[in-house]
């Protein structure tokens, strides 16, 4: 009793300010605080413990079927650790009501008096001071230790309790490991500690992979061989390099480039931004990875303020539902393109353009090949978009990217009660998903061999037998494959089944290199167009950055380009964009190999703004020209009909140098 006592008299002695207060309890001493002073509670009364009823429970969960699932895992394995120290589990959801609950069935009864059950209210309005309400509402781990407890009857726990979020940041509940009885040293409760931190974390990742799946997803780490399995920062990013999500280490440790712009808050919104606003000078290097890099060490980026980070890519391990045609979060920029606007004037790009135009709402399956970023998946959705099945859904599907182990259940989907746990609702197949749509298989040639197979009954049946099914379904589908890799060579080497390649290629559509299309300053104004009005900005180029754009040999093809206008329009900052807007690499790339055209500063002053348009008409046109003929001058005189002297003027007015006069 005399205890109790001097518990009470220590509360109301911090809260009325006769007792100094501690600086390492302070989070504690805040929420006694809080408890008298905000929900009029009393440290002497015994509380009553606030079960939820059931059905408040049943909703609670039911809304959070996935987070629990996922969390219910990390809680088995860390109660591995800490059931034998007398420890048990509580889940919470952000109001403090106990949601899942790993205990031990001896003390049961115990346990339910002290509130450590299912339904149980932990908030700090209706239990004091205690692990969880007070995690909630300071949202940081803690441990709640005997007497840091507001109210006497909860002297006897200690509970550690970590806050969960979800990979946007939103408060999801909280992970708490308590005892009904420990050792006065709070120094006893400083592992748990560190494995509630721990799990939590892992529970938050494990999430987030859960959420982006469909998804790349960056790993960021400084223990090199580690980054693959405990990636401490972690973004997700669509295939454009727009971040759609980032964990707590992200969001915590990153910052967008430093820029006018932008206050300190928005430097903070990772979401929404583009990779190259983190790492500015190396967003190709990211790419690179996505393409394999071929190292056997994890690769090292650097953000833009030089912090260097192991790095690991994980592909998306399910298509994109934004690619599905059945939701429409962030239309792709080229999305909607008719296919005559495909081209700029291009030879190559016309022939293919009226050959598409043709084929469209023809009954053919069409094979797509181009190198990579070079358009086939805009082209696929130009020619779904020019035929008469627009209306239905466009499905994507990246056989490069889907694990074997889940590319049949995700292509031909499964029958309720096939799998157990989460899977066991059944679900529809992407190719039943897209019926009386398209179906693009991108990178056709990564699908194995055996699913190779199984997709050539679908084309030659037009039925399909999802997993677990005892009856065919039919299925009405347009295909249209794509691949950068030379399928007749994996005919010959056997990684590509003839018959099905026969199947797919009715006609085929070769895509050219964005280096060797002549309608190059089109794209250009193009994108820099959308990219602009995607970002409230000013499409202005300024010459000597928009020659260097026309020299430059692009082996990322379009994408390329698009990201490095966006990434200069983002640098530029409303100003016309010049050429140390640019990436880095750009110039780089430019500055090894073939040069750079230099800027002569007194012909093209750097705050010159050429409008796009007269741009092309002009510097682009000359410079595509002295491209095409090797910088010989005399050649590109006659092709444009101009004579050398012309050549020459212009070239010192747009301050184009050759690269040949820089040797
Ligand atoms: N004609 C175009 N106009 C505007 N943007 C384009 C065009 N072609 C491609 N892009 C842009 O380039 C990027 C890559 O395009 P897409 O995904 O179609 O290429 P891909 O050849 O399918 O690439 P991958 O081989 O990597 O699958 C996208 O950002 C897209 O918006």
């Amino acid at each position: 009793m005399a205890l109790s006592q001097h518990h009470v008299d220590t509360v109301l002695g911090v809260v009325a300010g006769r007792l100094p207060v501690d600086d390492g309890a302070s989070v504690i001493q805040r929420s006694w605080l809080r408890c008298v002073e905000h929900y009029g509670l009393d440290p002497a009364r015994r509380p009553d413990i606030r079960i939820e009823n059931a059905s408040r429970v049943r909703e609670c969960i039911q809304q959070n079927e996935e987070h629990l699932r996922v969390a219910r895992a990390g809680m088995e394995q860390l109660y591995k650790h800490v059931s034998d120290l007398g420890y048990v589990l509580l889940l919470t959801d952000a109001e403090g009501i106990g949601v899942d609950y790993i205990g031990n069935d001896t003390w049961d009864i115990a346990l339910r008096r002290a509130g450590l059950t299912l339904g149980a209210n932990w908030s700090e309005l209706y239990a004091g001071t205690n692990g969880i309400g007070t995690c909630l509402a300071e949202r940081t781990t803690l441990t709640c230790h005997r007497d840091d407890h507001f109210y006497i009857g909860n002297v006897g726990l200690s509970c550690t309790t970590t806050p969960l979020y979800d990979p946007q940041g939103n408060l999801m509940g909280a992970l708490d490991v308590s005892a009904l009885s420990s050792p006065a040293e709070r120094e006893s409760q400083h592992l748990v500690r560190h494995l509630t931190t721990l799990y939590g974390r892992m529970i938050e990742d494990a999430n987030f992979m859960q959420q982006f799946r469909d998804r790349w997803i960056l790993r960021l780490g400084t223990a090199g061989p580690l980054v693959d399995v405990c990636g401490e920062l972690m973004l997700a990013f669509d295939r454009d390099g727009v971040i759609v999500g980032a964990n707590a280490g992200a969001r915590r440790q990153l910052r967008l480039l430093e820029c006018a712009r932008l206050d300190e808050a928005q430097r903070a919104q990772l979401v929404g931004s583009h990779l190259s606003g983190v790492f500015g000078t190396r967003i190709d290097d990211i790419w690179r990875l996505t393409r394999g890099s071929g190292r056997d060490d994890p690769a090292i980026v650097t953000t833009w303020d030089g912090h260097g980070y192991h790095a690991s890519l994980t592909a998306p391990r399910i298509v994109p539902a934004a690619r599905t045609g059945t939701e429409r979060e962030r239309p792709l920029p080229a999305r909607g393109e008719t296919l005559s606007q495909l081209s700029g004037g291009d030879p190559r790009m016309n022939q293919l353009v009226e050959r598409a135009l043709r084929l469209a709402d023809k009954p053919v399956s069409i094979l797509i090949q181009g190198e990579t970023g070079t358009g086939k998946e805009v082209l696929a959705r130009a020619l779904h978009e020019s035929s008469s099945r627009a209306e239905r859904p466009f499905v994507a599907v990246n056989c490069a990217s889907i694990p074997e182990s889940l590319i049949e259940s995700e292509l031909f989907g499964y029958m309720p009660g096939t799998f157990t746990g989460a899977r066991s609702k059944g679900m529809k197949g992407l190719i039943q998903r897209s019926d009386g749509g398209t179906l693009f298989l991108d990178e056709i040639g990564d699908m194995p061999l055996a699913l190779q197979t199984r997709l050539l009954r679908v084309l030659s049946e037009r039925e399909i037998l999802p997993l677990g099914a005892d009856r065919p379904i039919r299925v009405d589908l347009n295909v249209i494959a794509a691949s950068h890799r030379d399928l007749r060579k994996q005919i010959v080497t056997g990684t590509f089944r003839e018959d099905l390649y026969y199947r797919l290629c009715g006609a085929t559509l070769l895509l050219p290199p964005l280096r060797e299309r002549q309608d190059q300053g089109y794209l250009i104004e193009r994108i820099l167009r959308e990219e602009a009005a995607a970002q409230g900005a000013d499409a202005a180029i300024g010459a000597p950055a928009l020659a260097l754009l026309m020299r430059h040999d692009w082996p990322g093809n379009v994408r390329e380009l698009r990201n490095a206008l966006r990434f200069a329009l983002s640098i530029a900052d409303g100003e016309a964009i010049d050429v140390h807007h640019l990436p880095p690499d750009l110039a780089e790339a430019a500055g090894t190999g073939e040069r750079v055209p230099d800027v002569a500063p007194a012909a093209v002053p750097r705050a010159t703004v050429v409008p796009i348009s007269a741009a092309r008409g002009d510097a682009g046109v000359l410079l595509e020209a002295l491209r095409r003929h090797r910088w010989n001058i005399s050649d590109a005189a006659r092709n444009l009909g101009l004579c050398r002297a012309t050549i020459y003027r212009r070239m010192k007015r747009y301050g184009i140098v050759s690269p040949l006069d820089q040797a």
